[in-house]
């Protein structure tokens, strides 16, 4: 019987490949130890799939599997929801004993990997019908004749939403009722509308929170980073929560570190590795370079209004901080000469990402020395970092993201 874990994901466009993207490299930030796996349908291109095969173990092609029930889904308002039925793939998965699936319009804060602790049908409650699971984020144990069980159940009774969570709230339906050891702490599928709709809680708890979902129709990919956003007075404080989630996302997709990680130490211990600080990494190889840049030549992206590799942060004694730190090191995400630099809009004909322009040498050397001075200190935040006792999405931390963000941009 297989004895390996994987957590898994599904893209069945470009799009959700760029999101795909920062389920990976945000599961390998916070040093998971199982194996990680991107479903992916035939239509999904070359180059989204060269870029995640950087970050995930396997990347498997699966058949797309649409629902065609416009009626469910026009109640739903997502006509394009029919294909997650593509979802129900994941239970062929059987060289793995036990898996746990995420959307790829998830983001992990933390390490995860005590999900693996629970049972299948484990979920967190649906904000919207709390009696039902949300389906972007589960625990599960592959079989094929699961796989055939729940696929004969939807040809019989069909999916009361169009979509994968609509069967699987049916298949296993007494998720509700039968055994609480089952449902997830909402801080496993943290839904963005949550912030809306109940901010007190959020504001008690959010800082709790281990796995954001950017459920509905606007996903962060839609988006662009938009540091100013998350700051402004007249926005609510829910909007500014969410934005800075929404930032937090755009960060992830252009860090570069954990694809290093992925080719030089494939099957290692991540975890272990991510404690190596940045002067003594290996410098990434011609070939592994020039495949990260094609990369970014070649997947589709939004633009994004910011200088990534440059946001070192000086870090003046004074100033120095858990915070500080751990923002250098989401922020300066690796080697510096790999990540592009300034990234201009993309025009209206074309939608690949812009030849990056020369960074401004007095700024990187400023924050080349600030690194190389912090590092002692940088080890130990990174550390905590990985082991997700970071605690950045406590209000201090997140202001101060924001704050060096726009000192940066000002
Ligand atoms: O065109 C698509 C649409 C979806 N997906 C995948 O399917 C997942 C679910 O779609 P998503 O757009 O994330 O749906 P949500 O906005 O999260 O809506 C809810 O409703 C869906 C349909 O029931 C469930 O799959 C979700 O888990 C649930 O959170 C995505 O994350 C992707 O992994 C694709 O690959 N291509
Ligand atoms: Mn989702």
């Amino acid at each position: 019987m297989a004895e390996a874990q994987a957590f898994v994901t599904l893209a069945t466009t470009d799009a959700y490949s760029m999101g795909c993207l920062v389920v990976g490299k945000s599961l390998r930030r916070h040093g998971t130890s199982r194996k990680l796996v991107a479903m992916v349908s035939p239509n999904v291109s070359r180059a989204s799939r060269l870029a995640l095969e950087d970050v995930f173990d396997e990347v498997v092609v699966v058949d797309v599997l649409d629902s065609r029930d416009q009626t469910h889904l026009t109640w739903l308002r997502r006509p394009e929801l029919g294909v997650t039925f593509t979802k129900l793939h994941c239970w062929t998965l059987t060289q793995y004993s036990k898996c746990v699936f995420l959307d790829a319009d998830t983001l992990v804060l933390c390490n995860v990997d005590e999900l693996f602790e629970y049972e299948e049908l484990s979920a967190a409650p649906d904000p919207g019908w709390p009696d039902c699971f949300n389906s972007g984020v589960f625990v599960f144990r592959p079989s094929l004749n699961t796989h055939t069980q729940i696929l004969e159940h939807t040809a019989q009774h069909g999916s009361f939403d169009g979509g994968d969570q609509g069967i699987l709230n049916t298949f296993f339906s007494d998720w509700a009722v039968k055994d609480i050891r089952k449902h997830l702490p909402f801080v496993y599928n943290l839904t963005a509308g949550a912030i809306y709709t109940y901010l007190p809680a959020f504001q008690q708890y959010g800082h709790h929170a281990k796995i954001v979902h950017f459920l509905g129709g606007t996903k962060p990919w839609h988006l662009s980073y938009d540091p100013q956003a998350a700051n402004e007075s007249s926005l609510r404080d829910s909007s500014k929560n969410f934005q800075q989630f929404m930032n937090l996302w755009w960060v992830e997709y252009y860090s570069q570190r954990q694809l290093q990680f992925k080719k030089d130490d494939k099957n290692e211990d991540y975890s272990a590795q991510q404690l190596v600080s940045p002067q003594t990494h290996q410098t990434p190889s011609q070939s592994q370079k020039s495949s990260t840049e094609a990369h970014h030549k070649e997947m589709m992206m939004p633009s994004l209004p910011l200088t990534l590799d440059s946001l070192t942060i000086s870090s003046s004694s004074s100033e120095k901080s858990e915070e500080s730190n751990i923002l250098f090191d989401v922020l300066s995400g690796g080697e510096t000469e790999e990540t592009p630099t300034v990234v201009s809009p993309p025009s209206e004909q074309e939608s690949e990402l812009t030849e990056p322009e020369t960074t401004d040498d007095s700024a990187t050397a400023t924050g080349e020395a600030a690194a190389a001075e912090t590092e002692v200190d940088d080890l130990e935040h990174r550390r905590m970092w990985e082991e997700g006792r970071a605690d950045y999405m406590g209000k201090d931390a997140f202001n101060n993201i924001m704050r060096k963000l726009d000192l940066f941009l000002d």
